[in-house]
């Protein structure tokens, strides 16, 4: 298996302006396969972390140091080449809702097979493949040929995991992708979204609003207060201190107890779709 980079985030800031500092002087950094939930309050910046990784935002100052570069200083063209690399998964889905499923996996290669092609819908058969698999991984398939806008809410966001991954991404930006869901849809796309990092060793930020569902599917915290980094740390470390650091005062002692057991799901089988 391909050897996946670490992301390295080296003092990244965003100043909107003078008074609206919404990320400062953030360090971290994340190892392939580790999954790191960004939680804080509204206006924390974690939405602002996010897009400056991959530059929808531009930062203020620093670096975002992956597979050797820093893409804060690419240009235009190189930063088209590297965001390929970088899978994105919205709490909108995002999803093209007159298209298939299977077609809207395959939106997921445009970047690499040319606008024509595209336009046309002739995708490489190899590309098709690997789509079908993909569907196979997320427990699409027998819904390939449905449109997006048939699928309830968590096939849909099965549909935008899909299509990441068809970018062959590596690394995952993901954005409170499970803001729109119940809380058993929600736990079974975390479920999902840790494994598929496990399997293909993807580093992986996710913006997630709800503490508990955080703490049970990722490795690792980062909590954001005012735009800088206050708890950084193992979810069993995130205790009533912490907690109180990022969101303020409050009684936290329900939040701060082990949660139940999880439910089995059926996890659909898994195909090696990203050789
Ligand atoms: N395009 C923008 N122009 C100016 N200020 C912005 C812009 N986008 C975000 N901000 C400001 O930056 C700060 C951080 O916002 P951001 O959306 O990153 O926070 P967040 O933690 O993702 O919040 P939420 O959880 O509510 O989505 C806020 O003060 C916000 O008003």
């Amino acid at each position: 298996m391909e050897v996946m980079s670490t992301l390295i985030l080296k003092g990244l800031t965003k100043h909107y302006s003078a008074s609206d500092k919404a990320l400062t002087d953030v360090s971290f950094t994340v190892e392939p396969g580790e999954v790191v939930g960004l939680i804080g309050p509204s206006g924390a910046g974690k939405s602002t972390l996010i897009r400056c990784i991959n530059r929808l935002t531009e930062p203020t100052n620093g670096q975002v140091i992956f597979s050797d570069k820093d893409l804060v200083q690419l240009s235009k063209s190189n930063l088209r080449q590297a965001r390929r690399e970088i899978g994105m998964i919205f709490q909108e889905y995002a999803l093209i809702e007159r298209l298939t499923v299977m077609e809207n996996v395959l939106s997921g290669r445009l970047g690499y097979v040319g606008f024509w092609r595209s336009f046309a819908r002739r995708y490489p058969e190899q590309d098709v493949q690997a789509a079908y698999a993909l569907l196979d991984r997320v427990g699409l398939l027998e819904h390939a040929n449905k449109r997006a806008d048939a699928l309830s809410g968590g096939q849909r966001q099965r549909v935008g995991i899909a299509r990441a991954l068809a970018q062959q991404p590596k690394l995952l930006l993901i954005d409170e992708p499970t803001a729109a869901l119940d809380p058993r849809t929600a736990r079974q796309i975390m479920r999902l979204i840790s494994e598929i990092c496990e399997e293909h060793q993807l580093p992986a930020i996710i913006n997630i609003h709800d503490v508990e569902l955080a703490k049970q599917f990722v490795q690792r915290i980062v909590g954001l207060q005012a735009g800088e980094v206050v708890f950084d740390g193992k979810p069993s470390e995130l205790n009533e201190d912490a907690l109180t650091k990022i969101y303020g005062q409050e009684d936290w002692s329900a939040s701060t107890t082990d949660s139940d057991e999880e439910e089995e799901i059926i996890a659909a089988p898994f195909t090696e779709a990203l050789a």
